[in-house]
């Protein structure tokens, strides 16, 4: 039997992404001058990067992804994973390289952005309509979209304004919505997806409903575990460049490696 042709739903070339940190301690350093430097020595918090510096974040990555695939990223701390889906979403500006995608990626829990003195309810129909759902939709899938949510489990948030949410309830309406149509690409940074360990599973499902519905999938995961159940295939990126890309089995094993000796 002959294979179905693969259909490239991402096509990501000699990708470079730089942010350009401007203020922050005026350029003399940590200690900085005036109100900001001491509000950054009062908080105790990073070191106020040196005006006008530039973080090169993504560093000439090159790959491809079909329709059907579902991809980790993998890598360390500041490594560059997020920056890499945000470009891929068009959220952020490449300097260098070029990025095709077929259709808008979706990135989960960033593209809808909720109104804090709307009600739950009115978020959803202006969310849906913001991400090209019709009315009619719109009407079909509500009831699904909060109960999915779990918002009003205990009590009818989703007539209350955003702002009562707790940060975890927001989260979790803002997947719910993304997670409402299927997209050609969705891209999912772990980092933004709250919630308990309910939600967790029924969100791991719909996002496998997500993925047989044809399209590709992204996860940022520092869980090797569902890194391993989820996807097939893994890019480990480190320091701005892309370190490894093959099966996910792979990849995740030589990370591992790589995190045990070098530590
Ligand atoms: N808005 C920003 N302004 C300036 N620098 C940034 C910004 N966002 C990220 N960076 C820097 O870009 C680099 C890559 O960050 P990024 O968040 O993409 O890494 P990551 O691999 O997703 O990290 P983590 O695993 O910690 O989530 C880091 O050096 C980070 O400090």
């Amino acid at each position: 039997m002959a294979e179905a042709p693969r259909i490239p739903t991402v096509v990501v070339d000699d990708v470079h992404v730089s942010y350009t940190v401007h203020g922050g301690g005026a350029g003399h350093g940590p200690e900085g001058r005036g109100a900001a430097g001491a509000l950054a020595r009062l908080l105790g918090g990073r070191r106020p990067v040196p005006a006008g510096r530039r973080v090169h974040a993504v560093r000439g990555v090159s790959f491809v992804a079909y329709q059907g695939e579902a991809i980790g990223l993998i890598g360390s701390n500041g490594s560059g994973k997020s920056t890499l889906l945000k470009a891929v979403a068009g959220l952020q500006p490449v300097e260098r390289g070029r990025i095709h995608t077929r259709g808008q990626p979706a990135l989960l829990g960033v593209n809808a952005a909720l109104m804090n003195d709307l009600t739950g309810e009115r978020n959803v129909i202006l969310g849906g309509l913001a991400m090209g759902m019709s009315r009619a939709e719109i009407r079909e899938r509500y009831d699904d979209i909060v109960e999915f949510s779990g918002v009003n489990e205990k009590e009818d948030a989703i007539s209350r304004p955003l702002r009562t949410y707790s940060s975890g309830m927001a989260a979790r309406l803002r997947f719910s919505l993304a997670a409402a149509r299927s997209h050609d690409v969705l891209l999912i940074d772990e980092a933004l997806a709250t919630g308990d360990a309910r939600f967790q599973r029924r969100s791991r499902r719909r996002i496998d409903e997500l993925r047989a519905e044809a399209g590709t999938v992204f996860l940022v995961s520092h869980a090797h575990a569902t890194l391993r159940e989820t996807c097939g295939r893994a890019l480990w990126l480190e320091a701005g460049t892309l370190r490894m890309d093959g099966p996910a089995e792979e990849v995740v094993a030589a990370y591992e490696a790589f995190t045990s000796g070098g530590a």
